[in-house]
Order: structure tokens, then C-alpha cells, then sequence
């Protein structure tokens, strides 16, 4: 009786719709799923090249993947990327830039609904940050539990540096992590904090030489669970998550609208679309310059 009420509690808590995903057209996954058979412990890397952009297919991808691990009882979530310049580069400005109206609203309801699948993961979440993560990035690494991130990289809600607001929820989840004054000046400023700023102000939690020392960490992240009923722990985390979750849970439609008048502003597509041509030339001059 008591563990059906649980169960169900669960359920009403778990606003994702557990979706199947159809994999894209791509030939190779965008995302990888590894269990270890000894820990119990999954791995998912983002793979989708050049940088871990999320689209609509990379993201239905990690909710589907999110869905089979806690269906096949691991025992923890790590989340890296399998290229090892960037963690995620955010969502993918092809999205954002002059989009098609109906398919931005469903990348809007893929976008929150890969927020909520991580942020209640019901198992215990740990990020490898083995690459930068601006941005969305650094969003899928604030909805994990635990951080790890390697050396001279970034990480940071930047959106004021292309003329964007993140939406409250994105700014929640950066104030489960930071606190509120600092959280607010790197807000405002779009700041990306450097590996060193990020452990120093608690964005991350600790620095690991290579990709295998920062899975490793999670790792041992992850077994600091081993004395704790995964029921209870699930829960007690969905209850302390949940005010944050009930924001964007209680007005998803109210969230969307806001946000597709604020991207199809003439102002901001402007702008976007300045930042975007940027990153291409910098891209371009790179490839000029090898
Ligand atoms: C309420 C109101 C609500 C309003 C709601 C508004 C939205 C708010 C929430 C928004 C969240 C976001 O994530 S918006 C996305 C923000 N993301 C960013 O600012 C990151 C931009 N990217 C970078 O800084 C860099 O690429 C970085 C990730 C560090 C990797 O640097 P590298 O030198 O390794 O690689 P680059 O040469 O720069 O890039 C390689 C190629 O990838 C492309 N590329 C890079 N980032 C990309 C991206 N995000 N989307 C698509 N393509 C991208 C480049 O154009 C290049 O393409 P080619 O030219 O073809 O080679």
C-alpha cells in the first residue's frame, strides 16, 4: 500500500512525458549510453558534432535515454560529451535564428521537458564537464547533482551575451547552485566562468585532470548514496526540487509564449543573428588558419 503511494507520488511528480524517441535520420547516435555492469552506473555522452548543440533530436534523445536508465535500475546518471573541446555548446542557434514557428514551439516543449527529465532524474545525477557549457550547456550540467569539470574551460549562462534572457526556470536552476547576488551578476554580465572561477564560486564542485579522473569523481559522487533507500532518496530530492519545478510545471504554456514573442522580436533576432555570423567567421578564420 504504502510503496504504491509512494509510487504514485512519484508519478505525479514526474511531469516529463515519457516519450519514445524516433532517432534521427542521423546514422550515428546522438547520444551514447553506456552501464557499467560492475557499478551499476550509467554513462551518457552527448554526441552530436561539432559541439553538442541541442536540437530537437539531441534533446528527445537524452529524455529518452534518461527514461531507459531509470527504467533499467542504474544506479546513477553521469552526463559528458563524447568530443573533448566542448561539454554542449547550448541550444543550437539554427533553432533560435529565423525559425519556423511551429517547429519552434515544439523545440520550446523539448527544451523544458529535457530540463525536467534531468532536474527529477530519480536516480543520482553528476555532470563530467569534459568541454565548454554555455548556456543550455551549462543548464543540463546545474540540473545534475554534482560537477566536475576539467581545466581551462568555460561554463555559464551567457545569454545576456547574445541579447537573450533566460527564462526564470533556467535562472532557478542556477540559483540551486549559486547564490542569489552572485547568481544575479552573472546573469546580467552573460557571464562564462573560467574552470578555476567556477570551483572557487561553487558552480562546479571539483576539477579533475583528464575525462577518466572526472568520471571517476562522479563515480564516487554517486556511491556516497550507497546507504540511502533509492526510494527515499528520489523522493526527498523531487521534494526539494519541486517549488522550482512547479514555476515552469504550473505555466508551461505561459513560459512558451513569453518566450517565442521575446526570440521573434525583430531586436533580439537581430542580434542573434549578428552573434551567430560571429561564431561562423571565427569558425571560417580557424579553418583558414589549419
Ligand atoms: C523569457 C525570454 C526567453 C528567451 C529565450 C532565449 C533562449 C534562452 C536560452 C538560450 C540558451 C542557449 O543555449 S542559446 C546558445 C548559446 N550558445 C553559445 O553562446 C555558444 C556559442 N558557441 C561557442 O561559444 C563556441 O562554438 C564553443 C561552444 C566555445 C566551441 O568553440 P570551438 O572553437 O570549439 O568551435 P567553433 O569553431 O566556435 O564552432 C564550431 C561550429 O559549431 C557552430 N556552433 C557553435 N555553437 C553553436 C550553437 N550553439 N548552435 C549552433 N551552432 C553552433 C559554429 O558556428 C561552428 O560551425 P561552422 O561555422 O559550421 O564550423
Amino acid at each position: 500500500m504504502l510503496r504504491s503511494k509512494i509510487l504514485n507520488r512519484i508519478r505525479l511528480l514526474k511531469p516529463v512525458i515519457d516519450r519514445r524517441c524516433m532517432s534521427s535520420a542521423s546514422k550515428t547516435p546522438l547520444t551514447l549510453l553506456e552501464v557499467d555492469d560492475k557499478s551499476g552506473i550509467a554513462t551518457l555522452s552527448l554526441n552530436r558534432p561539432p559541439v553538442n548543440s541541442l536540437n530537437i533530436d539531441l534533446m528527445n534523445s537524452i529524455i529518452e535515454s534518461i527514461t531507459e536508465i531509470e527504467g533499467n535500475k542504474s544506479r546513477g546518471l553521469i552526463l559528458t560529451s563524447a568530443n573533448d573541446r566542448v561539454f554542449c555548446a547550448g541550444l543550437d542557434l539554427n533553432e533560435l535564428h529565423k525559425p519556423n514557428q511551429e517547429r519552434l514551439k515544439e523545440f520550446w516543449a523539448v527544451f523544458q521537458d529535457v530540463w525536467l527529465a534531468l532536474h527529477l532524474c530519480s536516480v543520482p545525477t553528476a555532470a563530467a564537464i569534459n568541454g565548454h557549457a554555455p548556456a543550455g550547456g551549462c543548464l543540463l550540467a546545474t540540473a545534475c547533482e554534482y560537477r566536475v569539470m576539467l581545466p581551462q574551460m568555460t561554463i555559464g549562462l551567457n545569454e545576456t551575451q547574445f541579447g537573450y534572457m533566460a527564462p526564470k526556470w533556467v535562472m532557478l536552476s542556477y540559483l540551486s547552485v549559486l547564490p542569489r547576488r552572485l547568481a544575479e551578476r552573472a546573469l546580467t554580465q552573460g557571464k562564462l566562468f573560467t574552470t578555476a572561477e567556477a570551483l572557487d564560486v561553487g558552480l562546479v564542485d571539483e576539477i579533475a585532470a583528464s575525462k577518466e579522473e572526472a568520471l571517476a569523481k562522479c563515480s564516487t559522487f554517486i556511491d556516497s548514496f550507497s546507504k540511502a533507500n533509492p526510494l527515499a532518496r528520489s523522493l526527498t530530492k523531487k521534494q526539494i526540487r519541486e517549488p522550482d519545478v512547479q514555476k515552469l510545471i504550473a505555466d508551461r504554456a505561459g513560459d512558451l509564449k513569453e518566450c517565442l514573442e521575446y526570440i521573434n522580436s525583430p531586436l533580439l533576432q537581430d542580434g542573434l543573428g549578428a552573434y551567430f555570423e560571429a561564431l561562423k567567421q571565427k569558425s571560417r578564420s580557424k579553418a583558414g588558419k589549419s
